[in-house]
């Protein structure tokens, strides 16, 4: 069916506010919420905009007091000022600061074509409201023009007229906040009331009968005929609903695992997904969740861009832009240097600022892996997968423009728009190469920092590039994995220990997978004992799994970060941080295995057991058996006989245990 949900989704929550959603209210409130319709937004005299000539807003979040976007405790230098203060100049050491970070830039960016645009009257179809990466109060404030006009027109012989206008308003408002409240109560009683006999379906009809889960011959049946996209969804409701509760709602002798089963087949039909990846990521959140997951896939994201500090300032950014008729605001207090563009009555990505390199069309998520390296001034840089450059280009501005960015990138053809990008932006400490990741550090190493966006397989993009839905198989995630793995070792041994001022690495993907992710960490981990974990220093974001569907990872797989989708607002992914201890140092030699590494432990003494030696080279055979599977469930699929399974080669014993 591959039908694409209407968008209906609510707007995610704030970053300061708790990223769960109760479970208990999901089940049925996320099923329902097919059907919501967004309330417009309360108006609110508390709001200050900074009218322009365009009548574009450029409005910075600070304005309001008692606000609850996060704005209000921005702290002297703090990272984030309204427009206002962008505009007064308040926020000039925030954008001067030193290498504080603070901005993004996307993987698709640059690289990908320019949002279509002009986007003027662009609204997120989230919340019906414009896209924000953090709900603002001043998501509340937009009094119109006129009536700001109107408000500047205040003579003594209307004053009176007018108070009285303001007390109906606020009386008005009180009313709607009661039946606001009432509404809720009611909307919780509801809840409450999940699974009972005689609920509403998704048509807001109450049940005829009672819901029954396709036995295995009827859903056969149904493979072959057109499924109905209302019994479809409403299935997906009832099973979400009959697994929040299973003992008292689920049919007397059908398994938990058939209604799973049940739902991923419906959502893969309804979203249009493999059934492969659906139930992949299905299993990545609790049920209820999941659903709002693949809804917020259907929902464009944001369109955000970074300022290059190298060329102006957020706020100069922000007035110019203004004055040529884009509605925009900053980002968030997590970076000084990101810009949400609500609508446009330009090209964003042919403004002559925009060709001048004064910023970079950039998804905010991609801010987060240069945040969290934090470069500093005339550190060595290696960007190890880094065409067509957004982070490249951010972590140059963090340098401004001192040391070395090494920005390499293993496809040629990308690499051209990665200069071309390089040049636009005014980097002058970026070196352009074009190696397999893989052949470092033997080209080149003991850099300061490397980063690692490694290529993956976009499942934390999906809103983007709706192709991933079905163009991933097994086997694809098991060459990701493998290759992750290898350019996680060799970022790993491009990094001196010795750096006075740095010795991290920062691995980050736009994929939510757990292969991808913790599963490349946790090896990195237990292949390179110098190196530990550290804390990204993000302030938002999902602690990284430390345990998935049987499979143990390491404890401080907890310090890594996941972003996603409906509760971000952002691009999925993934960031972790290493810090390189003592390296231990390796010799050649040559044995019947090849070549051979000779340890030196954190004590300086050779290490003389092989086990451990071999641990600290790539261990390809930990992939073998994976590599195997997906080529025997292939030639299955394909109706061909699989050779029989050939026996595992041996694993290191804590490879077994992760696997
Ligand atoms: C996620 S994208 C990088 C995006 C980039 N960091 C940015 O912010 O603009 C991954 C990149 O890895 C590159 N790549 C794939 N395999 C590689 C390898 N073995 N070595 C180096 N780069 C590789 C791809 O060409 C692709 O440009």
């Amino acid at each position: 069916m591959g039908r694409r949900a209407k968008n209906k989704q609510a707007p995610p929550e704030p970053l300061d506010k708790p990223e769960y959603p109760s479970p208990k209210k999901l089940g049925k409130r996320k099923a329902e919420v097919l059907d919501e319709k967004p309330r417009p937004a309360k108006k609110s005299r508390d709001a200050t905009s900074n009218k322009t000539k365009n009548g574009g807003r450029v409005k910075f979040a600070d304005q309001e007091a008692n606000s609850s976007d996060g704005w209000e405790d921005v702290e002297d230098g703090g990272l984030v000022g309204d427009l206002d203060d962008l505009l007064s100049g308040d926020d000039d050491d925030m954008l001067r600061g030193p290498v504080q970070e603070f901005d993004f830039g996307s993987d698709a960016e640059e690289d990908a074509p320019q949002p279509a645009l002009p986007l003027r009257g662009r609204k997120s179809k989230q919340s019906g409201l414009p896209a924000k990466i953090i709900p603002t109060a001043s998501d509340d404030s937009s009094e119109s023009e006129s009536e700001e006009d109107e408000e500047e027109r205040i003579t003594i012989a209307n004053m009176a007229a007018k108070s009285r206008a303001l007390d109906d308003e606020a009386e008005a408002e009180a009313e709607l906040d009661i039946a606001e409240q009432q509404a809720a109560a009611a909307a919780s009683d509801e809840d409450e009331d999940v699974g009972m006999e005689g609920d509403e379906d998704a048509n807001g009809d109450i049940d005829a009968e009672p819901f029954h889960l396709p036995t295995p011959a009827e859903r056969e049946e149904e493979k072959i005929s057109v499924p109905d996209v209302h019994t479809v969804q409403r299935r997906m409701r009832e099973c979400v609903r009959v697994l929040g509760r299973f003992k008292r709602l689920a049919e007397k002798g059908r398994s938990r695992s058939e209604y799973i089963e049940q739902v991923v087949i419906d959502i893969a039909s309804y979203y249009g997904y493999n059934e492969y990846l659906a139930e992949k990521l299905f299993h990545l959140f609790p049920v209820p969740e999941a659903i709002e997951f693949f809804e917020a896939n259907e929902v464009p994201r944001p369109v955000t861009i970074r300022t290059n500090t190298l060329r102006t300032r957020r706020r100069d950014l922000a007035q110019a832009l203004v004055n040529r008729g884009v509605n925009l605001e900053p980002i968030g207090k997590w970076t000084n240097v990101g810009l949400q563009v609500f609508e446009s009555s330009v090209p964003i990505g042919a403004t002559p600022e925009y060709l001048a390199g004064h910023y970079m069309l950039q998804a905010a998520s991609s801010f987060l892996p240069v945040i969290a390296l934090a470069p500093q001034p005339n550190e060595r840089v290696l960007d190890m997968a880094s065409a067509p450059g957004g982070k490249t280009t951010h972590i140059a501005a963090l340098l401004q423009n001192t040391g070395v960015v090494f920005a390499n990138d293993s496809n040629k053809d990308r690499t051209k728009s990665l200069t071309a990008n390089v040049h636009r932006l005014g980097c002058k400490n970026v070196v352009v190469c074009s190696y397999d990741g893989r052949q470092f550090p033997k080209v080149m190493g003991g850099f300061d920092r490397v980063l690692l966006d490694a290529p993956c397989s976009g499942t934390g993009v999906i809103s983007k590039d709706a192709s991933v839905k079905t163009n991933k198989t097994e086997r694809d995630f098991t060459l990701l994995s493998h290759l992750q793995k290898q350019l996680i070792l060799c970022a790993i041994d491009s990094v001196s220990p010795e750096s006075k001022t740095g010795g991290y690495i920062v691995y980050s993907t736009c994929s939510v997978t757990v292969e991808e992710n913790e599963a490349v960490v946790d090896y990195a981990l237990r292949k390179r004992p110098n190196v530990k974990l550290v804390d990204t220093g993000l302030e938002f974001g999902r602690e990284g799994f430390t345990r998935f569907r049987g499979k143990a990872f390491n404890s401080s797989l907890s310090l890594t970060r996941r972003f996603y989708p409906h509760v971000h607002n952002m691009d999925g992914f993934y960031v972790a941080k290493f810090k390189v201890e003592k390296r231990s140092k390796v010799k050649k030699g040559s044995t019947d295995e090849g070549e051979m590494v000779e340890v030196i432990g954190e004590d300086g003494a050779v290490v003389e057991n092989k086990e451990q030696q071999a641990e600290v080279a790539f261990d390809s055979d930990e992939d073998r058996p994976y590599l195997e599977e997906a080529k025997r469930r292939r030639m299955k699929a394909k109706g061909l006989r699989p050779p029989p399974r050939t026996k595992a080669p041996a694993v290191s014993a804590t490879a077994k245990a992760s696997a």
